[in-house]
């Protein structure tokens, strides 16, 4: 690994009390060589010392703001030198991050190389737009699809024309083109974020609210998609993206991508000519308003709800922060 990509940086204490302290500590080492990850571990220890009655017992938790490529080196290290080293309590766990991998294969051998190391529980897919407030809505709270009985009898193709989720950015990689690059839009947001928007979207009920039910419904929902027709891909590249610096000048990532997904099943198979429209905003400013089109008299109705208005002085935690906090907790979904 050259020395650009080789910085390490360990977080050693986190401290989450009622206050909200946070204490942080840097370690910095590379990736791939033993002295960074022993720093790390040596620090980790002193700080679980200090902290702990039980000596070294300790909750380890691993996050890595690092492409998925990088990880398999880096868990090697982990796994060698910075596991919770108690047999009485404790638990090391580590946290892995969007794309995984490019495709099947490459995904397989991340799951093999990382599955290696550690055992199932003991790792936490991320994906932070599942912890964003409205995304959360749409499968337990109030305002939820199933917990609602406004929605519930018109969530299927006979009320539901079309579902459009749109993600739209207004700056480009910032520098980021080392990661990005490598992957392009499609791996970095559609396969993932939008995914997961659309199987919550699209899913049946689970049977309860237990991870494996939530997935068993959003596969279901996936195998359930036809495949996609090449007319129905759209994939650019927006001006002015290879002018970063840290993007190969003759890149052909797609920065812009639309693409039509067709469910074949019950819910949703059948065509329905609707106008009017049902926005959910994820962001900026979360809201959820309707728009209602009366057909001849064109007429714009419109019934919304704000959350920043609605709930002034409501604190709505950020994405990242309800999903490691829930690393944390012994429930994974
Ligand atoms: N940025 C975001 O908003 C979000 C990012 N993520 C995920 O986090 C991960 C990291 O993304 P992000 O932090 O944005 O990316 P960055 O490009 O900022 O990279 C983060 C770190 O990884 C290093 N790095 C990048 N590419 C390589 C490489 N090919 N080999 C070795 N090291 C590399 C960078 O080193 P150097 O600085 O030296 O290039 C940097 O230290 C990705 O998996 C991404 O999907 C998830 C959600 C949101
Ligand atoms: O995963 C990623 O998401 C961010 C966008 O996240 P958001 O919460 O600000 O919508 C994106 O900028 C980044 O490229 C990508 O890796």
């Amino acid at each position: 690994m050259n020395d650009a990509k080789s910085q390490m940086i360990g977080l050693t204490d986190i401290l989450i009390e009622p206050a909200d302290i946070f204490s942080v500590k840097y370690v910095s080492g590379s990736y791939d060589s033993a002295e960074g990850f022993q720093l790390l571990d040596k620090e980790i220890a002193m700080h679980e010392i200090s902290k702990s009655s039980q000596e070294v017992s300790s909750r380890r938790l691993f996050y890595l703001a690092l492409p998925p490529s990088v990880y398999p080196p880096v868990y090697r290290m982990i796994r060698k030198y910075c596991m919770n080293k108690s047999d009485l309590s404790g638990w090391t766990r580590v946290v892995v991050e969007k794309p995984f991998g490019k495709d099947l294969d490459s995904a397989e051998l991340l799951g093999s190389q990382i599955g290696e190391l550690f055992d199932e529980p003991q790792i936490y897919h991320i994906d932070h737009y599942l912890g964003k407030e409205l995304v959360q809505n749409l499968v337990i709270n109030i305002s939820g699809r199933f917990a609602n009985r406004f929605f519930l009898p018109l969530w299927n193709c006979d009320n539901i024309d079309n579902v459009r989720i749109v993600f739209r950015e207004d700056f480009g990689t910032e520098g980021r083109g080392g990661y990005f690059d490598e992957y392009g839009i499609i791996r970095d947001i559609i396969q993932n974020h939008l995914l997961q928007v659309f199987c919550l979207v699209a899913m049946e009920k689970p049977v309860s609210l237990k991870p494996e039910h939530i997935r068993d419904e959003k596969v279901k929902v996936l195998q359930s998609v036809l495949p996609i027709k090449d007319e129905e891909v759209v994939l650019g590249q927006y001006e002015g993206y290879r002018d970063d610096v840290t993007v190969p000048d003759h890149s052909n990532t797609p920065t812009f991508a639309t693409v039509i997904l067709r469910i074949h099943n019950e819910r949703w198979e059948g065509e329905k000519q609707g106008r009017n429209e049902f926005v959910i905003r994820l962001q900026p400013s979360e809201a959820m308003y309707m728009k209602l089109t009366m057909s001849l008299l064109i007429l714009l109705l419109s019934i919304s709800l704000s959350y920043k208005q609605r709930y002034q002085g409501v604190m709505i935690r950020e994405a990242y922060e309800r999903l490691v906090l829930d690393t944390y907790g012994p429930c994974p979904s």
